[in-house]
């Protein structure tokens, strides 16, 4: 199995202080992981030192790329293999969502014709397609949420990204969001989740990479 991210005695820290202590661990390409620790632990700064928006020290690979010193025009490349689902979602405000979701794709170059058709075809999968041309002011968090997963799928990226994706979704917002980071899975995406905690009956192989007292490790 490919290895897809390679931390090597990574850590992160902000100024002076450190967050993440020297930590190592490998994710294979086609993984389902979890990134487990409580709140202030350091989830979304792993996600950042992944997605090239905080700079991590020691060795941290994606692929052929090494985070702690990846340049624009690398991060730009990688960027476009990644889907990224952040805490507050990130969706262009004065864009519709319909527009929202096209934007990896017209970031690749698809014509716009095709990019709709494609991102409403996704819109459809995450139960939004009514609300394709609100803008996301519109929208409720959750559904916000849900067109911030349909945006970081639809351009089939190498890996998805999610900080924590479900958290503040009732239990059927839940469970379709998870049941399309499965389905994602399933065509070989590899998926890092980050969670204070597990779902409750995750129905399937995965792995939980767990941060304690600054240092990453794997529960199994
Ligand atoms: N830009 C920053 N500058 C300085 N410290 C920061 C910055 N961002 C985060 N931190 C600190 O880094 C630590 C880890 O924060 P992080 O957001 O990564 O945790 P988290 O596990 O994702 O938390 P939560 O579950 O609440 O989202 C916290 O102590 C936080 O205060």
């Amino acid at each position: 199995m490919a290895i897809i991210v390679d931390a090597n005695n990574f850590s992160i820290f902000y100024d002076n202080t450190q967050i993440i202590k020297p930590s190592s661990f490998k994710i294979n390409t086609g993984d389902f992981v979890f990134l487990t620790g409580v709140s202030g632990s350091g989830k979304t700064s792993i996600i950042k030192a992944l997605y090239g928006e905080i700079r991590p020290k020691g060795s941290l690979r994606i692929g052929e790329f090494e985070m702690s010193k990846i340049s624009k025009s690398q991060l730009a490349t990688l960027r476009r293999h990644l889907g990224v689902v952040f805490q507050d979602f990130r969706l262009i405000p004065e864009w519709t969502i319909l527009k929202n979701v096209m934007l990896p794709l017209l970031i690749k170059g698809i014509d716009k014709q095709e990019a709709e058709a494609l991102a409403l075809k996704e819109l459809k999968k995450v139960k939004l397609s009514h609300k394709a041309d609100k803008y996301p002011a519109e929208l409720s968090g959750g559904e916000q949420q849900r067109a911030a997963i349909a945006r970081a799928i639809i351009h089939r990226p190498i890996m998805i990204l999610a900080d924590e994706p479900i958290s503040g979704l009732d239990e059927y917002s839940a469970s379709l969001v998870m049941d399309l980071f499965k389905l994602a899975n399933d065509s070989g995406i590899t998926i890092l989740v980050a969670s204070h905690s597990m779902p409750q009956d995750f129905s399937r192989e995965y792995r939980q990479l767990h941060i304690e007292k600054g240092e990453v490790y794997e529960l199994s």
